[in-house]
Formats: structure tokens, C-alpha cells, sequence
């Protein structure tokens, strides 16, 4: 077997010498012929193209290789028989793909092509060599017949590396960000920090009118495949929802929700430490696309309505204008005052012309202030859709029975619904008196309870009613005593 194989190799390095030979000896144009010749009969009997994709292209990790992994790990499943299951760091599940040497054979518009994963193992020997530890080098092979070739190297590949995009994007960890001093378990450089986003609400769990949840998951679904509609009218691709409402109607909670049904991630931005508009302007920047940036309780912030206060005592006589005014006067005014967080900075920071330096994101606002905010603020095309998160009434508490005590019905929700059209409740008072107090918590004992607190709200609101009717009275007796002392 050795004599054999010492002898192949001897003829084979004959053929290369004689080839070399045929070279120097004959004119160029002659071997340029054979060389012709010699690739058509290659292609006559081998008419395939290979294309490698390497792991790593000038020592840095190739991004076409990683999507291309993510891509075939999908594909592998029905044709290899051996594959890989790797925990990624930043992936929230198993990520399977090809062992090496395996092979997949993939189809599009009807063209057969097939993928080879291989690797090598060897030692830089060279001087300088980096070490004399094996080196792995990794890399993917596409195989397909040469008349596809426009084919697969435009649409195909295109093809893959979408797909390897949007399974990477589905299984990607989501992250919560913060511009607050850094806390020790915050990762990260740069003006934001994060930590794993895993919060559980969903809009399955979310309280709210049906008819509302419905409207509000449609617009998200629309912006989220909105490229096109954007770049057609010429709008940065961005929206703004407004969430305002009571404490505890779950303005936190919803904006948890949209998150895990758009896979975003969060940047959560608290104004108070920013310290200007710069600053602002530079947390904008450092922000990636396919995210919320959520400013809570947006009235508590800053103080955005001072100056527009001020303006109203002087301008009373032109309350026209005031409103016309909008963001422009309320901009004029502030903008002298470097090295503070304005206004109009923050307004900037909306749909300025840096909004648009990202893509697919949204802003939210909550509030429990409606009232509070400079309508410049959250006037529509800053914040595109108002949602009101209400007290909870019949159609939210079902939800909440469902999600805390897994009932859909119960002869006490009767009574139930009636109270929860007299008194306002929030979700959160609902939620706290849903949830069983022991491992053995029977779903009737929830329900007591909460019809208890609900009987007590309702004595409350008649008791505080009666009060303000009492107190109307005794101003209507008082006032009608001065009166009739004037005219006496
Ligand atoms: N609509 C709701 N659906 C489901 N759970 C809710 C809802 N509202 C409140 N809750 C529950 O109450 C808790 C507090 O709600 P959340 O923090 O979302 O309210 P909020 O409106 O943001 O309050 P605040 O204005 O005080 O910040 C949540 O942890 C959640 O469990």
C-alpha cells in the first residue's frame, strides 16, 4: 500500500514537472489555448462552482460565516447526521448547526446546492509563527452547478443571509439598558449600560380592553414591516406612544409587553442624569435600532412646562397664538441656555434630524400627569398613538382571573362585574388581591377577598362623594349669606 501510494506520488510530481516544462517551453498564446481547452473539458464532465467561506477574514471573525451557521443550523436538521448544540451567550436558546465534515443539501427556485462544513487542524511552524499550539480553521463550502451561478451568488446568498439574520434576531437575548451611574451588576462601556431583559408580561397577560389591545398590537405590526411604507412617504421609521393613565394601570408593564412581542431591546432613559442637550443628543447616538427608548413618568423628569407657564402669564391676551406657537416659540426661547437639558432638546431628541440616525425604534412616554406635559410634547408625529391605561373593569379582570387563578368563570364574577362598574380599582389593586396568599390559596378565597376590597372601595367613593356634596352645600349657604348681607 505504501510502495503504491509512493508511487502515484512520484508520477503525480512528474505530470507537475512536465506541465511546468510545457510551460516555459511553449509559446504563451499556445498554452493559453490548452488552458482553454483543458477548462471546458473540465466543465464538460465537472461543471461545478465551490465557494469557501471562512471563518475568520483578516483575523477577524467573518460575519457572512456566523449568519451562514445560523442558516444551515436550520437546515441541517433532516439531512446530517451529526450536528452541534452550542449555548451562545448572547443566544436565549440551544443554537444547533453542522458538525464538521457534514454535509446539507439545500434547495431554492428549484436549484439544488450543497453546503460542506469542514475544518483543519495545523501548527504555524513558520518563523515568527504565532505558537506551536494546533491551529483550527474552520470554514463552509457551497457547491452548485455553474449555469446558477448569477443566480446563487445574488438572490441565494442574499436569501441566506436574511434568514441567518432574522433566526439570529428571534434568538438573540434581549437587553435592558440605563444612563444611570453604573451599579455593579450593569455590563457594558459607553454612556448606557445593560443586563438581561426577562421580564414575562406579554399582551396575552396584559389587562386592557380587548378592542384596545387589539388596535395597539395591529399598529405595532405594522410599523415593525413598515421599511418600505416609511422610506415611500419619507419618514424616518420611528413612532411614539404615549401611555398615561393612573399609578398601577400597568403603563410599565405594557411597554415590558411590547418589547417581548417585538423582540426589542429597551433603553430606559432617565432625564435627571443627563446633563444637557449634548448629552442627550449623545445617548441618541449610542442607541441601536430595533429598540424602545422609554422615558417614565416623562412629568416628573425635567421641568418642560415652566417656561410655557411663564409665557402664558405674559401672553394672555393672544392665548391664539400661544397654541400656534407649538414648538417653535417654546425652541426660540430655550435656545440660548447651553449646558441644560431643554425643551427643545428634548424635543430634538424625538424628531430632530438626529432621531433619524437609527432605525426601527420607538419612543414611549408614560405619565399619570396627562394634563402636566407641554402639548408640543405629545402632539401627533411625536407621539403617534395616545393610549390611556384605565382603572380595571370587567373585561381586564378576566384576564387577570385567567392569569393568576387559571379561572375563566365563577359564580362570584357575577357580582364582581357589577362592582367593577361603580368603583375605580386599578389592575394592580386587582392583581394584588387575585394572587393566592398560600401554596393551597383556593380560587373562591381570591375572590372574597376581592369583593371585600371592592365592597370597601365603593363605601369610600359614596362616603367621599357625600362629603363633597356636604362641602357644596355649606359654599352655596355661605355664599348666598354674603350675598343677602350685601343687599340687606
Ligand atoms: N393592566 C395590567 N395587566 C396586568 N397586570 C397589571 C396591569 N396593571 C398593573 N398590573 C400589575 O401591577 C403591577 C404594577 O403595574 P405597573 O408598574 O405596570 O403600573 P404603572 O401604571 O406603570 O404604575 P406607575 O404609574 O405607578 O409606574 C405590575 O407588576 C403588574 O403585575
Amino acid at each position: 500500500m505504501v510502495d503504491t501510494l509512493t508511487e502515484l506520488c512520484s508520477k503525480l510530481a512528474g505530470l507537475m514537472f512536465i506541465l511546468g516544462t510545457i510551460q516555459q517551453l511553449v509559446p504563451r498564446s499556445f498554452y493559453e489555448r490548452i488552458k482553454t481547452l483543458w477548462h471546458r473539458f473540465e466543465n464538460y464532465f465537472y461543471p461545478y462552482v465551490q465557494i469557501t467561506i471562512d471563518e475568520y477574514s483578516n483575523d477577524k471573525r467573518n460575519e457572512v460565516y456566523s449568519l451562514i451557521k445560523v442558516y444551515l443550523g436550520t437546515k441541517s436538521t433532516n439531512d446530517a447526521k451529526y450536528l452541534k448544540a452550542e449555548m451562545f451567550k448572547k443566544s436565549k436558546s440551544l443554537a444547533v448547526s453542522l458538525d464538521e465534515g457534514e454535509e446539507v443539501i439545500d434547495e431554492f427556485h428549484g436549484v439544488k446546492l450543497k453546503w460542506n462544513s469542514y475544518k483543519e487542524t495545523f501548527t504555524d511552524n513558520s518563523p515568527g509563527g504565532r505558537s506551536q499550539l494546533p491551529i483550527e480553521k474552520k470554514c463552509y463550502t457551497l457547491t452548485f452547478n455553474k449555469k446558477n451561478q448569477d443566480m446563487v451568488t445574488g438572490q441565494y446568498l442574499r436569501h441566506v443571509m436574511e434568514e441567518g439574520k432574522a433566526i439570529e434576531f428571534k434568538n438573540k437575548k434581549q437587553k435592558i439598558y440605563s444612563n444611570e451611574e453604573g451599579e455593579w451588576y450593569w455590563y457594558g462601556k459607553g454612556m448606557w449600560r445593560h443586563i438581561n431583559f426577562e421580564h414575562p408580561a406579554t399582551f396575552d397577560t396584559l389587562a386592557m380592553d380587548p378592542t384596545k389591545k387589539e388596535e395597539i398590537i395591529n399598529d405595532l405590526v405594522a410599523f415593525s414591516k413598515g421599511k418600505d411604507y416609511y422610506s415611500k412617504v419619507g419618514k424616518a421609521w420611528k413612532r411614539g406612544y404615549l401611555l398615561y393613565g393612573p399609578p398601577g394601570t400597568g403603563k410599565s408593564t405594557m411597554i415590558a409587553a411590547i418589547a417581548n412581542f417585538l423582540n426589542y431591546d429597551i433603553y430606559d432613559l432617565e432625564l435627571t442624569s443627563v446633563k444637557d442637550n449634548s448629552g442627550l443628543k449623545k445617548l441618541l447616538m449610542e442607541t441601536t435600532s430595533k429598540s424602545i427608548i422609554v422615558i417614565e413618568d416623562v412629568d416628573c423628569s425635567i421641568d418642560l412646562t415652566g417656561k410655557r407657564k411663564k409665557k402664558k402669564k405674559k401672553e394672555t391676551t393672544n392665548e391664539e397664538e400661544e397654541e400656534d406657537s407649538d414648538s417653535t416659540t417654546e425652541k426660540k426661547s430655550d435656545k440660548n441656555e447651553s449646558g441644560k437639558l431643554t425643551l427643545s432638546g428634548l424635543l430634538n431628541f424625538i424628531d430632530g434630524i438626529w432621531s433619524a440616525c437609527g432605525q426601527e425604534r420607538i419612543i414611549i412616554f408614560t405619565t399619570n400627569h396627562v394634563d402636566k406635559l407641554d402639548p408640543a410634547l405629545i402632539r401627533r408625529g411625536r407621539m403617534d398613538m395616545h393610549i390611556e391605561m384605565s382603572y380595571c373593569r370587567y373585561e381586564a379582570f378576566k384576564v387577570l382571573a385567567k392569569n393568576y387563578l387559571g379561572i375563566e368563570t365563577h359564580p362570584l364574577f357575577q357580582e364582581i362585574q357589577r362592582l367593577l362598574e361603580e368603583v375605580d380599582v386599578s389592575p394592580c389593586d386587582v392583581a394584588e388581591n387575585l394572587m393566592p396568599k398560600n401554596a393551597s390559596g383556593k380560587p373562591e378565597i381570591c375572590l372574597e377577598n376581592l369583593l371585600k376590597v371592592l365592597k370597601k372601595a365603593k363605601r369610600k367613593a359614596s362616603l367621599n362623594s357625600q362629603k363633597n356634596k356636604n362641602s357644596s352645600t355649606k359654599l352655596l349657604v355661605k355664599t348666598y349669606g354674603r350675598f343677602k348681607k350685601l343687599f340687606e
